[in-house]
């Protein structure tokens, strides 16, 4: 593939470079030599050098979604192009689509989707590069047991934050949406005043009950919405299932947001998750309830104390806040911050951020193995029958899967 011989005389032309991208398609990194072997040519020349310098990496941005967008119609890539530059403008309305669009399980929606995720993604890259290696969000994990408060400590938050001029977005993970019909968490009715404001963005993240589907659409759309500017990404949950694990494995800071209530009313909180967390926020501390959230604050101290570090650099806090009266809350956010400090100096968040990307690849492949196993014509047909005979005794599971397995191997 060759590069038309005008763009390597003026490589730092703009105009030229639109026309070059818009009918040029690189379609493999083996495209590359042809402008490594050129650029002798005109080493006289360091402007000409720096802009093939540039040139070949926008060659290596545009790579990865032109392999994805082959065979996507005019139409899919303008809708492609509409919402990549109304997300990275800021406008709500391009964001709500796209995410849309990633919660799509239909399979060509889906490829768009990845396209235009691609896309965000490298904008991501480029802006981080500008920002000297900084996240571009601070993207938080909130979750409690319900009646805990939460709506009522999001709507608050959130509004401390967009009055001191971030941009916030809240994601709430529901996975009981699929049975309850409709998402419960990210009802606008839970945070009236936040979800006016222009600066916040709030927004059900459905799962289809699946904890693979947390991980899937709700990491998607925290890439989004960074990519729609916002700086602080929440992502909230009811913390008495599993959501709130597949949750922590997404975000920077995971804050556990509880009652001032004893052990008994805790039973659905699951005690791993309590390791999890960085902050631990007593809630309702005002009124009759500061004694008792006193006493609680002071049981989390010890317990914790007693956690395995996870952090070279961070010890978990417990504090105490209300968020009626909105005491604590901003000391909670300088603490939030201080983390984040922290983490990035330390480079233990670029860590946690990579592992999370590989943890996030695994759990979509798992997720899409066990679809395709169950769906696929080998075994669909003998899954009920070698259940049934688990289930009474005469198979053992070790063997029934063994059968499953070879038959779905065989059909390959
Ligand atoms: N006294 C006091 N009450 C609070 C505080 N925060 C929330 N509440 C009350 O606690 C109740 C539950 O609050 P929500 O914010 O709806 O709790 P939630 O965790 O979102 O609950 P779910 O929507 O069921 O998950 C409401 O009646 C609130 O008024 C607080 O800081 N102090």
């Amino acid at each position: 593939m060759k590069i038309p011989s005008v763009l390597l005389r003026f490589p730092h032309c703009y105009l030229l470079r639109r026309m070059y991208f818009k009918n040029f398609h690189c379609t493999s990194r083996s495209d590359f030599p042809c402008v490594e072997s050129l650029t002798p040519v005109r080493r006289y020349h360091t402007k000409w050098m720096c802009s093939l310098e540039g040139l070949k990496r926008e060659l290596c941005h545009q790579a990865v979604p032109d392999q994805q967008a082959e065979g996507l119609s005019d139409r899919e890539n303008r809708l492609i192009d509409r919402l990549y530059s109304g997300l990275i403008q800021g406008h709500r309305a391009c964001l709500a689509e796209a995410i849309t669009l990633v919660e799509s399980t239909q399979a060509r929606k889906k490829k768009v989707a990845q396209v235009l995720l691609q896309k965000v993604l490298s904008y991501h890259r480029e802006q981080e590069k500008l920002n000297q290696g900084k996240p571009l969000a601070f993207r938080v994990g909130l979750s409690g047991p319900p009646g805990a408060g939460k709506s009522t400590f999001i709507e608050c938050f959130g509004k401390m934050l967009t009055e001191r001029g971030h941009k916030v977005s809240v994601l709430a993970v529901d996975p009981s949406s699929s049975t309850s019909g409709g998402s419960l968490l990210g009802d606008k009715t839970r945070m009236t005043e936040l979800s006016r404001d222009m600066n916040a963005y709030i927004r059900p993240s459905p799962t289809r009950g699946t904890l693979g589907g947390v991980t899937r659409t709700t990491n998607e759309a925290i890439l989004l919405c960074e990519g729609g500017g916002y700086d602080v990404v929440l992502v909230e949950t009811v913390g008495v299932g599993q959501s709130e694990f597949a949750v922590a494995d997404m975000v920077d800071m995971f804050i556990l947001l509880l009652p001032p209530a004893g052990g008994d009313e805790l039973q659905g909180i699951k005690r791993g998750i309590i390791e999890m967390a960085d902050l631990v926020a007593i809630n309702k501390a005002d009124g009759d309830l500061i004694v008792p959230a006193r006493r609680i604050q002071a049981e989390y101290v010890s317990a914790m104390k007693l956690l395995r570090k996870r952090s070279k650099v961070w010890r978990p806090k417990v504090m105490r806040i209300s968020a009626k009266t909105g005491e604590g809350i901003s000391d909670m956010w300088d603490k939030m911050t201080e983390f984040r400090d922290l983490v990035l100096t330390s480079g233990e968040l670029l860590a946690k951020r990579r592992k999370q990307q590989k943890v996030w690849m695994w759990n979509l492949i798992q997720e899409n193995m066990l679809e395709h196993f169950r769906s696929h014509l080998a075994v669909k047909d003998k899954i009920p029958l070698l259940e049934e005979k688990v289930l009474s005794g005469v198979l053992s599971p070790g063997l029934a899967a063994d059968l499953l397995l070879k038959a779905f191997k065989d059909g390959l």
